[in-house]
């Protein structure tokens, strides 16, 4: 050791521990004993030249825990490879009282403690350096048995907050504690015993505390694990000591049946399996007093055995099951409102033109007829504390509101309060509180259905949409409602009305003639509303609201009402009183009567087809040739029978009496008296169409010369209804006119005549539209060259006399003096039937 330095280096070892590879040269303190130290340590690889001359300074290696050594520590460092003692010790001089902590993290009193120099490390030279020559006597014994790693963050927090918890109050702690328990640091709560035991014993990596009870002095070991199979019958046993739950069936491996504690199987036996056939008859058998299958009323066998398994008492005190008990009963049942007429779901369809409006809405004029009319105060009958406000309240005959202005009661024994009493309930604004909703109905669009009772005459919701006066409600009609189907339109008060279509749900209730709610009026500080109120029945959840329309029918047709009711009116029109009630039913009678009488004649005219068709004979088949001569002869018998019943028939007998009673045919030397006009046997007819063709004004035909012949044609259009005689009238038509009727069948008759005219070229007597009756015409005609045209065949005979009388007519003219004026004219007849 030719230089000796002040120097530590590392070993060679191939452990790169700090701790346990540096030499130190321990001053120890007892110097007496320091010869007694056993040099069973190596010499350091570091004879430090420097100090080699105090004799009391020995190297001494330190074999710091041996069975630690051969392990990696955890947080292995790589450093320099070798150490400046002095520099160490310096940096730790200066570290002051914090130098416990050397530079690789450890506490230091393994290593060089300021504090402890006199023990751990003895005298240090003058100038500060440890002497090499020191060899340590004896280590003091570790404090810990273990080296301490430097407290971390959170150890340090837990430090700090017991003792901050030490001077808390118990609010405080709590708080603490809570706090700790979310930080994670009160695992384990050390009680001031446990803290012994933890410090004295070395948990080792694996910490081997976690398997000790530590809260006993003495350790005991835990028991051994129960087998699976022990556990689930030391559980069984114990679930089965209770006295309130149900026994539990011990697992057979299959599916097990769980027995709810609560609920429709409470009670029953465990043995029992609903599951089972017959499981169900069992129970019946078992129900107290039931009869057996047998029909008797001894307890079956599983009974009996089941009382004797059970304590007496015991059994009472299950609750007996209610499906067993009502199959004996008969009662009415509903199915739950949610069940059968659930809600409008997602999807459903909405009412669309409909905007929701809660409250009333003055619109135009409306406003000015709005009648803010001061109430008198209210005059509570005497016995009002007793009837609460009903129907001997004043207020409520004259259809107010109580309020506390008003009326004298309070509003928990006022029953007059119904607006005050909707807007409490609806307020909170749930379904129950609505109490109602819109869904669509079969054939009336939608309509608005309960979602709660009503009992009679509680309000059931408003009546609201915009107010307006008569005139806009007519107005509106006539424009805007012109094509709808549904009418919003009530009236309010004298020339208001309020129109629901901007309105409450209220608009949607739909007509019955057996409705279950009525509409009323109500004035609320002043104000007119209305409400809905439910009728005297009441109302059942579910069931669709409805009232009397009393329907004034704004539009021209009735709307038919579909409300089912058996009492229905057929009709959304007015309710009648009972004199109008009695007519209508009359005209419906008469109505009925008639259609009845109707429907029989058509009956009966259907027979007597039918009749006629069989009388031919059942065995007509059409035309057949017989020729077999007995029955050629028996159908010649009935022909005649036939012929014969024919003739003796009523109606031929009628003919024979009308012919025997007409005149005889008009003898033909009289043909002009045929043609002669006779106004007073005249029969009337109906003119559809009376039109001179051509007429030419009588002075010119006075002017011509008596050879001229003037030719006047004027066509005679006659109605003449169906079967009545058809009666000529030669009138010369006067003025051209026209007239129409209705036309049915149509007969023309075309005649050229040729009038004679007297020495001053009028008609004189002869005139035939001078209507004389007997007067003598004397006429000249001929028939037109187009003859006669007939149209129809009824027209045959009537064309045959007119010609007749016209040929006569002709032997008149022959039989003229000559010289005669004459005046021809075409005369055409129509028959119209
Ligand atoms: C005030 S609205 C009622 C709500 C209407 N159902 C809707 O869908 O908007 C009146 C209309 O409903 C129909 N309505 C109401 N009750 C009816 C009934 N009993 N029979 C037929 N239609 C009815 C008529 O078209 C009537 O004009």
């Amino acid at each position: 050791m030719a230089t000796p330095t002040n120097e530590m280096t590392r070993s060679n070892s191939t452990d790169s521990s700090a701790l346990s590879n540096i030499m130190v040269n321990n001053a120890a303190a007892d110097e007496g004993s320091s010869d007694d130290l056993p040099n069973s340590t190596p010499a350091t690889s570091l004879p430090d030249g420097g100090s080699v001359g105090s004799a009391k300074s020995r190297v001494h290696a330190i074999d710091p825990l041996p069975e630690e050594s051969s392990r990696r520590p955890k947080r292995a460092r790589t450093g320099p490879s070798t150490y400046n003692v002095k520099s160490l010790l310096d940096a730790q001089e200066g570290a002051g009282s914090s130098s416990s902590r050397n530079v690789s993290g450890l506490t230091g009193r393994t290593l060089v403690d300021d504090k402890d120099d006199g023990a751990l490390l003895g005298k240090k030279d003058d100038d500060g350096t440890i002497p090499m020559d020191w060899v340590p006597t004896e280590l003091p014994p570790r404090k810990s048995g273990k080296l301490q790693r430097r407290p971390s963050v959170r150890d340090k927090v837990k430090k700090a907050a017991n003792k901050v918890g030490q001077v808390l109050g118990k609010r405080g702690r709590d708080a603490m504690e809570a706090g700790k328990r979310k930080l994670g640091m009160n695992e384990v709560e050390e009680s001031p015993k446990q803290s012994k035991i933890m410090r004295e014993l070395d948990m080792g990596p694996k910490g081997v505390l976690d398997e000790m009870d530590l809260s006993d002095d003495e350790f005991v070991a835990p028991p051994p694990r129960p087998a699976k199979r022990a556990k689930i019958e030391a559980a069984t046993a114990k679930e089965l000591s209770k006295p309130t739950a149900p026994p539990l069936k011990i697992s057979s491996g299959k599916q097990e049946k769980t027995w709810q504690v609560q609920g429709l199987y409470v009670g029953q036996d465990v043995g029992m399996d609903p599951a089972k056939k017959g499981g169900q008859k069992k129970l019946q058998k078992k129900r107290p007093g039931s009869a057996g299958s047998d029909g008797s009323t001894k307890p079956a066998a599983d009974e009996t055995k089941a009382e004797e398994a059970e304590p007496a008492g015991q059994k009472a005190s299950y609750i007996t099951l209610p499906m067993f008990e009502y199959l004996d009963k008969t009662r009415d049942f509903k199915i739950p409102f949610d069940i059968y007429a659930p809600s409008l779901k997602k999807g459903d369809e909405k009412p669309k033109d409909w905007k929701q409006v809660n409250k009333n809405r003055l619109v135009g004029e409306a406003r000015e007829l709005w009648e803010m009319e001061k109430l008198p105060s209210s005059m509570p009958p005497s016995n009002s504390d007793e009837q609460g406000c009903g129907d001997d309240c004043l207020n409520r005959v004259m259809q107010y509101e109580c309020n506390d202005d008003n009326c004298s009661l309070n509003a928990e024994l006022c029953s007059n309060r119904a607006f005050s009493e909707l807007a409490a309930r609806t307020q909170k604004g749930g379904r129950f509180d609505v109490g109602v909703e819109v869904l669509q109905t079969g054939n009336r669009g939608f309509g608005v259905r309960s979602c709660r009772t009503f009992k009679a005459g509680q309000i059931i919701m408003e009546y609201t949409g915009e107010i307006i006066s008569e005139g806009e409600c007519q107005r509106r009609m006539r424009d805007e409602y012109k094509d709808k189907q549904c009418y919003y339109l009530m009236e309010l008060e004298r020339g208001l009305v309020i129109d629901g279509t901007k309105g409450s749900m209220a608009r949607f209730i739909n007509h019955s003639c057996s409705p279950n709610c009525e509409v009323r009026m109500v004035k609320v500080n002043n104000t007119p509303r209305m409400a809905v109120f439910a009728a005297e029945q009441g109302i059942m959840t579910g069931q669709e609201l409805t009232y009397d329309y009393n329907f004034d029918n704004f539009g021209a047709t009735k709307q038919v009402c579909h409300c089912g009711a058996e009492n229905c009116r057929g009709f959304l029109s007015k309710r009648l009183n009972a004199t109008e009630r009695k007519k209508l039913e009359r005209e419906e009678n008469d109505r009925k009567r008639k259609a009845a009488e109707e429907a029989q004649k058509n009956a009966e005219s259907e027979a007597r087809k039918k009749k006629i068709n069989t009388d031919r004979g059942s065995g007509w088949r059409g035309w057949l040739a017989v020729d077999d001569p007995e029955t050629k002869e028996r159908l010649r018998a009935e022909k005649r029978e036939r012929e014969e019943a024919e003739k003796n028939s009523s109606r031929a007998q009628r003919l024979a009496a009308r012919r025997q009673s007409l005149p005889a045919a008009a003898p033909a030397e009289k043909p002009a008296r045929v043609l002669k006009k006779k106004n007073s046997a005249r029969r009337k007819t109906t003119h559809l169409e009376e039109k001179a063709a051509t007429a030419e004004p009588e002075e010119e035909a006075r002017e011509t010369s008596v050879t001229e012949s003037t030719s006047l044609t004027t066509t005679h259009t006659r109605t003449v209804s169906r079967g009545s005689k058809f009666h000529e009238e030669l009138d010369r038509p006067t003025t051209a006119q026209t007239q129409t009727s209705t036309i049915t069948k149509r007969t023309e008759v075309s005649v050229s005549t040729t009038e004679l005219l007297d020495d001053e070229g009028t008609l004189g007597d002869s005139e035939p539209s001078s209507k004389e009756a007997g007067e003598e015409v004397r006429e000249q005609a001929e028939p037109s060259k187009k003859g006669l045209s007939r149209t129809a065949s009824k027209g045959k005979d009537v064309m045959k006399s007119v010609g007749e009388a016209v040929r006569k007519g002709l032997k008149g003219i022959e039989r003229a003096p000559s010289g005669s004026k004459m005046r021809q004219s075409t005369l055409s007849f129509a028959k119209i039937e």
